[in-house]
């Protein structure tokens, strides 16, 4: 693997002392004369702040038909001054996963301009990402958008063999945006690299439904992805990996993937509602004739479909029940409804294409919901795994829901809104359709064959 390198253990105290600080070297690559080094991390622990760069690459004589590289490393911390070396072996095979282009060499600051307090690396994995929804959303998590201005980042992006073209091409993008904090870009087309040590994946790609394809097909083609991705993340992500699943369908996709992936907690897995969240809080603040910041306590139930249950019985506007700012319920129970399931379809209608940066959006909001404290006696949606859910939806499911978090990436999910006959007869029928898709991909969830029987009206909301 000509990307992939390693520190031998017999050089000297170098690759122990580099490991002791989380910084081991990612890869070497030949351009022309020069050799670009990539550093995996650049770490900044609580009490000392540590600095590293490659300051010398000198090529050893060839040993077993390899390269050895010297490389000198100066890392300095106020209290550790010290260089060290280290002995890098590149392996001889090939392979596709490397880092890209300007992101291969040390991030290289004068010493004045050292951030003092940055953090660990944040490793973001995103699939799809040569789609139409990662072209807006690694911008916005390159920037600093998501995770704050002081938090580096590395992006691990995973494509296929029909966009390895186009994915240099979104790398050279955001190589020329010259983001100070983004760190590193490798790119890739298999999962198993790709994953590796990521403390969030964002799973867009997804195969769309072609004409004449039926549900049931896309469940099982979009599953094999899912499933192949979950058993990548159990092998190789951070144990407390985040996934955030918005290819679709992407309750049943996100169920897939837990389940391929039992060394990682199902709690921290989600599929991707906040988009219909973002599309029901929009409605009601046009209804209301109010601006959109006014609209809190959305829920979105049950599956992102258009058996979707966007809920103004427990919304507030102003602070208020909707119900006291909306007299028209007729309009509530039947246009508002209506319009957040289809939204995507009426969206696709004007634009030829579906929603991909209000998508992307809806992902950094989904982000931040989980990092930054849930403001009080306020929620969010998401497709969570409906484990101990007090509403008496069946367990064993991806379902959106109401949750709050503390800002630590976990969250809890909020059990004390009010349900009447009108929502539970809804939430009832999203919850069929979810329990006739888990049936649908019943072999990729280890519980025997898959037998599909799904309702007719089983529809993306893109679909119409
Ligand atoms: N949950 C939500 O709220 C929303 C979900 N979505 C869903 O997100 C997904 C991505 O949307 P978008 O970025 O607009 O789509 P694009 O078509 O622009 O990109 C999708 C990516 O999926 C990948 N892909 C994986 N497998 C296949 C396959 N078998 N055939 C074709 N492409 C494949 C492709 O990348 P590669 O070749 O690199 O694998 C492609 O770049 C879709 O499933 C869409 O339905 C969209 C909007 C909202
Ligand atoms: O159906 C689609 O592909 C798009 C989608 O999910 C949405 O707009 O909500």
């Amino acid at each position: 693997m000509a990307a992939m390198t390693r520190t031998t253990a017999a050089s000297n105290s170098a690759s122990s002392f580099l490991d002791n600080y989380g910084v081991s070297v990612a890869s070497v690559k030949e351009h022309g004369l020069s050799r670009r080094i990539c550093l995996k991390s650049c770490f900044s622990g609580q009490k000392v702040s540590l600095w590293t760069e490659v300051v010398s690459v000198k090529e050893m004589p060839q040993k077993q038909k390899r390269n050895l590289y010297r490389i000198s490393c100066a890392v300095t911390s106020p209290t550790e001054p010290s260089t060290n070396q280290a002995v890098v072996v590149p392996s001889s095979e090939t392979t596709r996963t490397e880092c890209f282009g300007v992101f291969c060499v040390t991030y290289d600051l004068k010493e004045s301009e050292r951030p003092k307090t940055w953090a660990k690396t944040v490793r973001i994995a995103v699939s799809g990402a040569a789609g139409s929804i990662s072209n807006h959303l690694l911008f916005k998590l390159a920037s600093g958008e998501v995770f704050g201005q002081d938090q580096p980042i590395a992006l691990q992006l995973l494509g296929s063999e029909r966009s390895r073209s186009a994915l240099e091409g979104v790398a050279m993008e955001l190589e020329d945006s010259l983001y100070p904090l983004l760190r590193e870009v490798t790119i890739g087309i298999d999962p198993y690299e790709i994953f590796q040590n990521a403390d969030w994946a964002l799973l867009i790609g997804a195969k769309p439904r072609g004409p004449g394809m039926e549900r049931a097909d896309l469940l099982d083609i979009n599953g094999q992805i899912f499933a192949e991705q979950g058993k990548a993340l159990n092998a190789v992500a951070s144990p407390n990996v985040k996934v955030i699943v918005v290819g679709n369908p992407c309750n049943t996709n996100a169920l897939i993937c837990l389940k391929n992936a039992p060394r990682i907690p199902s709690k921290n897995f989600h599929a991707l509602t906040r988009l219909d969240e973002n599309r029901a809080k929009c409605q009601l603040a046009l209804k209301a004739g109010v601006f959109y910041d006014n609209v809190s306590n959305v829920t979105i139930w049950g599956n992102h479909s258009t058996t979707q249950v966007p809920d103004f019985l427990n919304a507030k506007i102003h602070g208020l029940p909707v119900n006291e700012v909306i007299a028209d319920h007729k309009w509530l129970e039947e246009e508002f409804t209506s319009r957040v399931q289809k939204r995507g379809g009426a969206l696709i209608q004007k634009w030829g294409r579906s929603s991909a940066a209000s998508t992307a959006v809806s992902i950094v909001d989904a982000i931040k919901s989980l990092i930054i404290r849930t403001p009080e006696g306020d929620w969010f949606s998401s497709g969570v795994y409906a484990k101990g859910n007090l509403y008496g939806i069946s367990e064993d499911l991806v379902f959106s829901l109401p949750c709050r978090s503390k800002g630590d990436g976990d969250y809890e999910i909020v059990g004390d809104l009010v349900i009447d006959d009108y929502l539970r007869k809804r939430i009832k029928k999203t919850e069929e359709e979810l329990l006739a898709e888990k049936k649908c991909v019943a072999h990729l969830i280890g519980e025997g064959n898959g037998f599909c029987d799904l309702p007719e009206d089983t529809m993306l909301p893109g679909e119409q």
